[in-house]
């Protein structure tokens, strides 16, 4: 599982670490973990050249003491200073080992008369130490890390903790920020690490263990293990009825493709048997691909509102009134009022969740996290909100973001697939809040499997799905 944390958690963690060991421990061990991983990237020291953007607090203090490791293997390390208050002993240490340290007002002069005005001096340097600001950063940057930025612009960069200017707790971006081929972080994730669009600026992720003993976590994401351990197997008295069995309730006339694309996400095998209720014209359809499915009948969840057109809060009351978890999607999610309290998982997507809550969908897109905890606690269930790391929040606070995927999955009925999928989980008994991110992370991660870096189509996904789960069974 990646664990993330809050500041206000990471913080009291440290104290409570910072108490039982000498001054200075802490930034050491980061500080050290930092420039091993640098010199990974680098693919060595010697002759190698990093530049460090370093800001008033901490942050520019690990960048700093790393900066120092980097130059006694050889590398060349110049730090610009953006503030006047630069953590005094990382100065020194990086002054002994051999480093430049100067003003990055003075730096980005000389880059600027060398390559012209808004040109940039970035190609003398194999890589850029983001130490501007770290957890203890307002969101956005001042205008000189901005004016260092532009100077190097087109150097890789590697974030020291968290790219300098994005939300730490949320995830959230509002101005600029750095974007970073690697970020680097200590002790334990923080929610930016996760949610976009912070997490889109983070690039790759590697965590350096700093000893912090750590509470539960505010933000979590799944790893093939844990997955592999909440999938539900058949045991071996196992029949089609004890592995639970998923009714679907989408497509219609007009939009046939989504019964059959949530029956094909239905019938993925983790459940025991697939019912459809609905259009007799779509279940002729459905039995082109999946001859096994059957009519309506008893069920233990039930799938609803994909494709449904008008017939959504008909198939949702009907649904209801069997008692049984659900998964309610599209055009069901206009009637989400009538689930409040129900074991369920509603799917939408930003647009859908704009609506059911009453606000534009962009301030949706700024605020992943803020919304889909919003969305769980005002309809009482289990919200997934769709998109590229999608948020699966739990009406008490819980939540997990899914970070498996690719963007080829953006494509139509993607979210049908998904949909019968969560639903199969459901009935094989898995809770809500399980049922919807292993099945968000199985979709993601089928459809990487799929696409193999090319284009796919929702069909493609549930036809992976087989191959995934064998592979997650036998590790
Ligand atoms: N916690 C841990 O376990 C460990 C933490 N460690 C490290 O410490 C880091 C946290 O350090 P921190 O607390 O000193 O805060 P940090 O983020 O460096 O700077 C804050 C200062 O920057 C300024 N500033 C604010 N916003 C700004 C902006 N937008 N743009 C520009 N400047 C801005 C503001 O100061 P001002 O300039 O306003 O006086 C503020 O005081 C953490 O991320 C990790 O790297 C590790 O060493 C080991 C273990
Ligand atoms: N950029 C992206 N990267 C990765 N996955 C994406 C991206 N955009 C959308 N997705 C995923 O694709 C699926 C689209 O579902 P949805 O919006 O319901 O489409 P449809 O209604 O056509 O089925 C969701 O699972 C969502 O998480
Ligand atoms: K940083």
């Amino acid at each position: 599982m990646i664990r993330a944390h809050t500041v206000a958690q990471v913080r009291a963690a440290e104290a409570a670490l910072m108490a039982t060991l000498p001054e200075g421990t802490l930034m050491q061990r980061a500080a050290h973990g930092l420039a091993h991983v640098v010199l990974e990237t680098l693919g060595g020291g010697y002759g190698r050249r990093v530049v460090a953007l370093v800001g008033s607090g901490d942050n520019g203090g690990d960048a700093l003491h790393a900066g120092a490791v980097l130059a006694r293997r050889g590398v060349q390390v110049e730090a610009w200073l953006l503030s006047t208050q630069a953590h005094a002993g990382g100065v020194a240490a990086l002054r002994a080992a051999g480093g430049r340290v100067l003003p990055a007002a003075e730096a980005v002069a000389a880059a600027r008369g060398r390559h012209g005005h808004g040109g940039t001096g970035g190609g003398h340097w194999d890589l850029v130490l983001d130490g501007i600001v770290g957890i203890g950063g307002k969101p956005g940057l001042r205008p000189e890390a901005v004016a260092a930025l532009e100077a190097l612009a087109g150097v890789p960069v590697v974030a020291v903790d968290v790219p300098s200017g994005v939300d730490v707790d949320t995830g959230e971006v509002d101005g600029p920020h750095v974007r970073a081929a690697l970020t680097v972080t200590f002790g334990t994730h923080k929610p930016c690490h996760l949610l976009d669009p912070a997490a889109e600026a983070c690039g790759a992720l590697t965590l350096v263990d700093i000893g912090l003993d750590l509470p539960e976590p505010d933000v979590e994401a799944l790893q093939p293990e844990d997955v592999a351990a909440l999938l539900p197997r058949p045991g071996p008295q196992a029949h089609k009825y004890t592995r639970g069995v998923v009714g679907v309730r989408a497509g219609s006339a007009t939009y046939p493709g989504a019964g059959v694309l949530s029956v094909a996400g239905a019938a993925c095998g983790l459940a025991g048997m697939v019912r459809y209720d609905g259009d007799a014209a779509v279940l002729e359809l459905v039995h082109r691909g999946h001859p096994e499915v059957i009519g309506p009948g008893r069920v233990q969840a039930w799938v609803v509102g994909s494709g449904s057109d008008t017939g959504a809060e008909v198939a949702l009351r009907a649904s209801l009134a069997d008692d049984v978890p659900l998964v309610v999607d599209a055009d069901a999610l206009a009637h989400a009022d009538l689930v409040r309290g129900r074991p369920a998982v509603l799917t939408p997507h930003a647009g859908e969740l704009a609506r059911m809550l009453g606000v534009p969908r962009a301030e949706v897109e700024q605020r992943w996290l803020h919304h889909a905890r919003r969305a769980a606690v005002e309809h009482d269930a289990v919200v997934l909100l769709k998109a590229r790391h999608t948020v699966v929040a739990a009406p008490d606070g819980r939540v997990r973001v899914t970070t498996t995927g690719t963007p080829w999955l953006a494509t139509a009925g993607a979210g049908d697939v998904l949909g019968g999928l969560i639903g199969a989980l459901l009935a094989a008994g898995l809770a809500p809040y399980d049922a919807a991110s292993v099945g968000s992370w199985l979709h993601g991660a089928a459809a990487t499997l799929a696409s193999g870096g090319g284009p796919l189509v929702a069909g493609d996904v549930a036809e992976a799905l087989g191959d995934l789960v064998a592979l997650l069974v036998a590790a």
